[in-house]
């Protein structure tokens, strides 16, 4: 899922720019990277490791420049190195001329890559985002196309999930995919600033106003003459006459005081908890608890919607990330016995209704299963506010293999035994639907199987 950033107006571009990815954050862990411009040269300097541990002072000071194009990675393609991290940059013979970030990944990656190797362009990595950037650069240069030229062919030709930043120079340019994917929204702040992220909590940090979503095929432009949004039919480039919003950015990608896909996060999950405790009337119980983070407001809505009181009896270590997106399952592991622990003295003798957005291997609600119980809970009914996971994805969530998901693997009836609960409900498709303001415009593969866009 990644985090992207553009920035273009600020004098301290770089510095502006790391402070939107601490915002983004949990939408990658791994690897970090920035490139800059000061209108002549662009600088780039990435790393693995976290932002604040990446964009010291020192490295921001080697960034002079007001654009910048800023990447946080959880890794989708290509392994988790310094090679693969973005943004990637072309060389031209007048220099660093080109940089890309991309959030989203890509279903004919392999077929591209191979068409443009036979065109003798090189490439560094295994990753998307260096073959967006090539693709482009040999269709300015090779090709002789400008640049939104250039960017109407990659729509035509590359096929997946992309919301990209791009910068020359002396431009700033964004553009997504025509299924609108992954989220991506921009505004300006007081200062006439231009700031594009994944996600709208960035916007509020960096004190923008006004924001809108990129559209779907959407190209923006944006030089010394101002923003320029150019016009593009999602339509030429589509089967489909609807988006494919990722219906789990809402789930739980996003941060829930984040905006997109017309809808407010917080809001879809509270409704995902109403709807999760309207299929549970009559179920008796002492408290609702959510596992921390991203069921949080889920519980929320069950505990209104049932009149269950709502009790925060999981706390988590805040100086651990998300474990679902480490790369290896061994740190996955070890990462959710020292995010969370129960609280002293709660749990005992309590009929517990615990929510969790979703399941996807299963690592972390065993494991909390087993803290609750030892804690002495004496019940314990497990809902989830997703349907269950059965399909990889190939849009920029690093899915297991379908053989290690859990639904695939077990029968229902098995998982809750596995698990260890009393009862266990997912979140049926219908309800699921009816939280979203545009059903129609979501993808939803990783459950049901319908892919909008077939790798190849
Ligand atoms: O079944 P699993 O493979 O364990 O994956 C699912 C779990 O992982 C995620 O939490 P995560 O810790 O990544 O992030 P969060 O703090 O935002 O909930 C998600 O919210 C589930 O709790
Ligand atoms: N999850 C993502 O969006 C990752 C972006 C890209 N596919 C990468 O691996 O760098
Ligand atoms: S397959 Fe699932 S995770 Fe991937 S884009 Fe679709 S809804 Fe999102
Ligand atoms: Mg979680």
């Amino acid at each position: 899922m990644c985090g992207i950033i553009g920035i273009y107006g600020n004098p301290e571009a770089a510095r502006m720019a790391a402070l939107g990815m601490f915002a983004e954050q949990h939408r990658g862990q791994e690897s970090c990277g920035l490139a800059v411009s000061d209108g002549k040269v662009i600088h780039l300097y990435k790393s693995m490791g976290l932002v604040k541990e990446v964009f010291t002072d020192e490295v921001l000071k080697t960034l002079p420049g007001y654009i910048a194009v800023g990447h946080v990675r959880y890794p989708t393609k290509g392994a988790a190195t310094k090679f693969n991290t973005q943004p990637h940059l072309v060389e031209t013979l007048f220099g660093p001329s080109y940089a890309l970030a991309s959030n989203g990944d890509l279903v004919n990656y392999d077929q591209i890559r191979a068409r443009l190797e036979a065109e003798n362009v090189y490439f560094n990595s295994d990753n998307d985002g260096e073959l967006l950037v090539k693709y482009l650069a040999w269709q300015i240069i090779a090709k002789n196309k400008d640049v939104v030229e250039a960017i109407r062919c990659l729509m035509k030709d590359i096929k997946g999930a992309y919301s990209c930043v791009f910068c020359t120079r002396k431009e700033l340019y964004m553009f997504r995919d025509p299924l609108s994917i992954r989220p991506m929204i921009w505004g300006k702040n007081i200062n006439g600033d231009v700031v594009v992220a994944s996600e709208s909590c960035v916007l509020d940090i960096l004190d923008v106003n006004g924001r809108s979503e990129v559209p779907a095929a959407g190209i923006i432009e944006v030089n010394a003459d101002g923003v320029k949004v150019i016009g593009n039919n999602p339509a030429q480039y589509r089967q489909q006459n609807h988006h494919s919003y990722c219906v789990f950015e809402h789930i739980y990608f996003s941060r829930p005081d984040s905006y997109h896909f017309g809808e407010n996060v917080f809001e879809v999950r509270e409704d995902i908890g109403r709807k999760l405790a309207e299929q549970d009337k009559g179920l008796e119980a002492d408290c609702v608890v959510p596992v921390p983070d991203s069921a949080n407001f889920m519980a929320v809505g069950y505990s209104a919607a049932s009149g269950i009181p709502l009790s925060l009896g999981l706390i988590r270590n805040h100086y651990i990330g998300r474990t679902f997106i480490k790369p290896e399952q061994t740190i996955r592991d070890e990462s959710v016995r020292q995010k969370f622990n129960v609280l002293p003295n709660f749990f005992k003798g309590k009929k517990v209704v615990l929510v969790d957005d979703s399941i996807v291997r299963g690592t972390t609600i065993r494991k909390i299963v087993r803290m609750i119980k030892l804690a002495g809970a004496e019940e314990i009914h497990l809902r989830i506010g997703s349907p269950a996971i059965c399909y990889s994805c190939y849009y920029g969530i690093d899915t297991p293999h379908r053989e290690e998901l859990a639904a695939n693997r077990y029968s229902l009836e098995e998982i809750k035994e596995r698990i260890g609960v009393n009862s266990l409900k997912y979140l049926d498709m219908n309800s699921l639907r009816e939280c979203l303001k545009e059903p129609d415009e979501y993808c939803y593969a990783c459950f049901d199987g319908k892919y909008p866009l077939e790798k190849e």
